[in-house]
């Protein structure tokens, strides 16, 4: 049996813990070329705050990078929201200066912006910092944007989105690279890089707003986490192996929704997409690709929930084809053979004063203008913002006004009438949306609610050959 002194147990630890810094570096190494793509001979920006994770990505990036020729930016913000913050911007200065590489500060008054924006504090510093970041990169020609996020950061990112009722994509959390943006920490624990920094003996600041309850992430960190890694040890890095998983599925479900999005067709407004090619699609690669079609009218996806997909879900299925689904700035339109996903029309600011269209013209409306002219009978068919109808059925003078309550329409696709105000709701259309939507009508009877839905009545018969072409243009609304 072998005895260990104090001293020997002392360079045992000192020996494993040499050997846990190697471990860690050729895992960064691996991550920086492999999952974050990064090559040879670039120039990076290193976000760096001050705290722990950043300071410990720059001690790792300068210990590993000298074989592969990059060249390091560090990058800080001051988000002025605490009296210490200058102190952190200093502290970042000299970790800069001490290892050799240049710096670039920028200062953003978070506080203001926050209130100017309507955001909260962490959404405005947030943007605050990505807008610095993005800009040095681009200015110092820098391939990537290196952040400190790790695996714990990650697991509560994954725990947040949960919480908040994301779709199957939003566990993939944080992406390894996503444009600019690499994180070669996320399979690296906090204690494993506290150990880093102890061994190389390099302090960081510690931020205090970071223990302020204010912040949802704060509060999962230091009140919820603690229990459920009391009753779950690991369970930081079992979430984020996680994430890792499902992204790798998410890159798989990608490139099935390629060849389907090519299928896309582009209207004025929007896509269409016909039922032929959605309604075989497996529910799962389905839910995708309407998600995706929604991500390219609006940009994102922000405020659409579960119960929106569902609502789509049920467009595509319905027998019928009378079906219109609001979403947030989007709507989507069921015809007889597809889905047409457009933008929201502008909101009219009132309520539209009931005018006689006594003939053909154009006539202003709160939320744009309406065109009536005589054309040949096309096979043009219906959308959203034009219709045809029949000139032999016509009867001048139509009315244009906005809903009243007992209105009713005679929805084309399906038989009988439905009230406006239950179709109203069923579209999720907003309160002030309801009453404010031009309705164009004949004798009381509805004919298109305009923008959304036209009705059975006045549709040209086969023999005509020439009919009524009502269009709508939408103005958006003046910024105030
Ligand atoms: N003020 C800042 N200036 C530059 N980069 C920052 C700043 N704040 C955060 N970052 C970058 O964004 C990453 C994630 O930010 P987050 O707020 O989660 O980290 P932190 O707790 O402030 O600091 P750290 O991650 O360094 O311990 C940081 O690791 C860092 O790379």
């Amino acid at each position: 049996m072998r005895v260990f002194t104090r001293a020997g147990v002392v360079k045992l630890q000192r020996k494993k813990s040499g050997m846990e810094r190697q471990e860690l570096e050729q895992r960064f190494r691996h991550n920086l070329l492999q999952h974050c793509g990064i090559s040879c001979g670039q120039r990076l920006l290193v976000a760096v705050s001050g705290g722990s994770d950043s300071v410990a990505l720059l001690r790792l990036l300068h210990r590993c990078i000298r074989p592969l020729g990059l060249q390091l930016v560090v990058a800080h913000l001051d988000h002025g929201l605490r009296p210490a913050s200058g102190a952190d911007a200093v502290f970042v200065a000299r970790l800069a200066a001490g290892l050799g590489w240049p710096a670039v500060f920028g200062f953003a008054s978070v506080a203001q912006q926050a209130q100017q924006q309507r955001l909260g504090l962490e959404e405005a510093g947030r943007q605050a910092r990505y807008d610095f970041l993005y800009q040095q990169a681009h200015r110092l020609g820098c391939a990537a944007i290196l952040l400190g996020h790790q695996q714990e950061d990650q697991a509560e990112t994954l725990m947040l989105r949960l919480l908040r009722g994301t779709a199957v994509s939003g566990l993939a959390a944080m992406a390894w690279r996503s444009g600019l943006l690499a994180r070669p920490l996320l399979d690296c624990g906090r204690d494993e890089l506290l150990s880093f920094l102890a061994l190389e003996s390099q302090d960081y600041v510690t931020d205090a707003s970071n223990a302020e309850l204010c912040f949802s992430r704060n509060r999962l960190r230091h009140q919820l986490w603690p229990q459920l890694q009391q009753e779950h040890p690991g369970l930081s890095r079992r979430l984020a192996q996680l994430a890792q998983r499902v992204a790798v599925e998410e890159d798989y479900w990608q490139q099935q929704l390629q060849p389907l999005l090519l299928q896309l067709e582009p209207l004025s407004e929007g896509f269409r997409l016909s039922l032929e090619r959605l309604r075989p699609l497996h529910p799962a690669l389905r839910a995708r690709l309407l998600r995706e079609v929604l991500r390219w009218l609006r940009g994102d996806v922000q405020g659409l929930a579960a119960g929106h997909y569902a609502q789509l879900e049920t467009l595509v299925q319905a027998a019928d084809f009378q079906g219109v689904c609001c979403l947030p700035r989007a709507v989507v339109v069921r015809t007889r053979t597809a889905l047409e996903f457009l933008r929201r029309l502008p909101v009219p600011e009132q309520d539209v004063e009931e005018c006689a269209i006594p003939g053909p013209g154009r006539y202003p409306l709160p939320g744009g203008w309406l065109e009536i002219n005589q054309v040949p009978a096309t096979a043009a068919a219906d959308d959203r913002c034009r219709i045809y109808l029949s000139s032999q059925d016509l009867r001048w003078p139509l009315q244009l006004r906005s809903a009243r309550p007992g209105d009713r329409l005679a929805p084309l696709g399906m038989e009988g009438h439905k009230r406006l105000k239950d179709l109203f709701v069923e579209w999720r259309l907003e309160r002030q949306q309801r009453w404010q939507t031009p309705l164009l009508c004949q004798q009381e009877r509805v004919l298109w609610v305009v923008g959304y839905r036209r009705s059975r009545l006045l549709l040209p018969q086969p023999h005509e050959q020439w009919v009524w072409r009502v269009d709508f243009q939408a103005v958006a609304p003046k910024s105030r």
